[in-house]
C-alpha cells in the first residue's frame, strides 16, 4: 500500500514501514497531487482534509495523529466511506503539564499561591478532566463549564454556566474543540462581551484552538488597559499569527502545549492500531521496542524541603514554559526581513525539542511529609520515598 504522511509525525517508519511505502511532505504542502494514488493519508493538525484534497484520490483511510479534528471534514469522509481515526487524549497529559507550568511561573511572577485561586475550566474532556483531577487533588477550587456534559447529566462534577465561570474565576483555562455548528459552538466563544466578564486581574489560558478566543477583541481589550494576564499557546490564523498581539501576551508559545515526546508518539501509535484494525493486520509494533526515550535524571529533596519549593523545582525540571516563550519572542525579534511570520511559527514547531511528561520522572524524597508526596503524585510524578 502507498502511505502519504506529514513529515512531523514521529516514528513513521517504525510503525508503518511494514504496512506500506511511505512518502512524507510538510503538512501544509500535502495537496491533491501528493495524495492522488495514496491508500492511506496520515496527517497532523495543519493539513485540511476535505473534498478538495481527496476528491480524485484513492485514499481509503485518513488518520490524524492529533486530538483535534477541526481540520478534518468528518462528514465528507463518512459520505465517501473513507475510514478515519484520530488520537483522542494522546497528548492530554502534556497539555495539563503546560497549564501547570503556566500556573507555576505566574504564581512566582505575581506572588500568589495556587491554592488561593479559583480555576475555571471550560471543557471537561480528556484534557479538562485530567486538569480538574490534578487541581482537585491539590486542593484547588475549580468551576467547570461544559454544557454538553451537563446536558448529558454527567455527574462527575457540578457544572456552572460560562458567564458564572467567567465572573467568579481567578484563572480561566480553555479546553474545548473548535466547533462552528451544533448547540454549543466554540468559535469566538470568548468574544468581546465575554472577555469583558473576566474578573479584573484574572488569568486567561488558551491551549485549545486559537479561534475559541476572538483574538482581535482580545487585543482591543488588552490595548484598552484591561487588567488581564494572558497565556496563549494557540492563535487565530496560525501560522500567520497577529504579531501586534504578541507584546500584550504574558506567556506566548507556538502551539506546543501537546508537544511531549510521549504524547506525540502516543498519537502515532493510536493511529497505527486503528489502521491495523481497519485492514485486519497484526498489530506488532510496540513503543517499548523502539529506541529508549530520553530520560531526565531523578530528583531528590531533603526531608525539610517546603511544598512550594518541591513542586516548583519538580515542574521546572521537566518543563518550564518560559523557555518556549523566550524562544518564540527571540525568534520573532530576530526575524530576517524576508522570513515570514508563518515560516518562523512553523519552524519553531518543526524543530521543537520535545519534552518528556511528568510521569516519566522519578522524584526521590527522603521521608517527606505526606502533603509533599501526595502533591507530587497529584501532578503525576513518579514518587519514591527513600
Ligand atoms: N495546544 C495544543 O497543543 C493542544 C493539544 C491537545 C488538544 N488541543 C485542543 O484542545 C481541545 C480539547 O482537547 P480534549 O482532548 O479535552 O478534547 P475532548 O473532545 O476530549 O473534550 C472536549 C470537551 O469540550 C466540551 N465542549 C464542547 N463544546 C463546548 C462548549 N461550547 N463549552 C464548554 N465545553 C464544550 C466537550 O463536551 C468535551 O467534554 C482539542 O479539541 C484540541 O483542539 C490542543
Ligand atoms: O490537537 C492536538 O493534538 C494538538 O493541537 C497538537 O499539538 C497538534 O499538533 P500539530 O498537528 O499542529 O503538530
Amino acid at each position: 500500500m502507498k502511505i502519504v504522511a506529514d513529515e512531523n509525525i514521529p516514528l513513521l517508519n517504525a510503525f508503518f514501514q511494514s504496512i506500506g511505502d511511505i512518502t512524507t511532505y510538510p503538512g501544509r504542502e500535502i495537496g491533491p497531487e501528493q495524495v492522488a494514488d495514496a491508500d492511506i493519508l496520515l496527517v497532523r493538525s495543519v493539513t485540511q482534509v476535505n473534498q478538495a484534497l481527496l476528491a480524485n484520490s484513492s485514499v481509503r483511510f485518513v488518520g490524524t495523529c492529533t486530538i483535534g479534528t477541526d481540520h478534518i471534514d468528518l462528514a465528507y469522509l463518512e459520505a465517501q466511506e473513507i475510514n478515519f481515526a484520530a488520537a483522542p487524549g494522546c497528548n492530554a497529559n502534556a497539555v495539563v503539564e503546560y497549564v501547570v507550568s503556566v500556573l507555576d511561573v505566574l504564581a512566582e511572577q505575581q506572588g500568589f499561591n495556587w491554592q488561593d485561586k479559583v480555576v475555571g475550566i471550560v471543557g471537561k474532556g480528556n484534557v479538562g478532566d485530567r486538569l480538574y483531577q490534578v487541581l482537585n487533588k491539590l486542593g484547588i477550587t475549580c468551576l467547570v463549564s461544559d454544557p454538553i456534559l451537563e446536558a448529558a447529566e454527567d455527574e462527575s462534577c457540578e457544572y456552572v454556566s460560562l458567564d458564572q465561570l467567567l465572573a467568579e474565576s481567578d484563572i480561566v483555562t480553555l479546553h474545548t474543540p473548535l466547533t462552528e455548528a451544533g448547540d454549543y459552538p466554540t468559535h469566538h466563544l470568548l468574544d468581546a462581551a465575554r472577555l469583558d466578564k473576566l474578573k479584573p486581574n484574572a488569568i486567561l489560558i488558551n491551549a485549545s484552538r486559537g479561534a475559541v478566543v476572538d483574538n482581535q477583541a482580545l487585543m482591543s481589550s488588552l490595548s484598552a488597559g484591561k487588567p488581564l494576564t494572558v497565556a496563549l499557546d494557540v492563535w487565530e490564523q496560525e501560522p500567520e499569527i497577529n504579531r501586534q498581539l504578541l507584546p500584550l501576551i504574558t506567556i506566548a508559545t507556538p502551539h506546543i502545549a501537546g508537544y511531549s515526546v510521549d504524547g506525540k508518539i502516543a498519537g502515532t501509535e493510536m493511529v497505527y492500531r486503528a489502521i491495523c484494525r481497519a485492514f485486519g493486520l497484526p498489530s506488532r509494533v510496540r513503543v517499548e521496542g523502539i529506541k529508549p526515550l530520553p530520560k531526565l535524571k531523578a530528583l531528590s529533596f531533603s526531608s525539610d524541603a517546603c511544598l512550594e519549593e518541591v513542586l516548583s523545582t519538580s515542574i521546572r525540571s521537566v518543563y518550564d514554559v518560559r523557555q518556549d516563550d523566550a524562544l518564540l519572542r527571540n525568534s520573532f525579534r530576530a526575524l530576517a526581513e524576508d522570513a515570514s511570520t508563518a515560516q518562523v511559527f512553523d519552524s519553531l514547531r518543526k524543530h521543537y525539542r520535545s519534552r518528556r511528561e511528568f510521569s516519566t520522572v522519578k522524584v526521590k524524597i527522603k521521608k517527606c511529609s505526606g502533603k509533599v508526596s501526595s502533591a507530587l503524585k497529584a501532578l503525576n510524578f513518579n514518587v519514591v520515598t527513600v
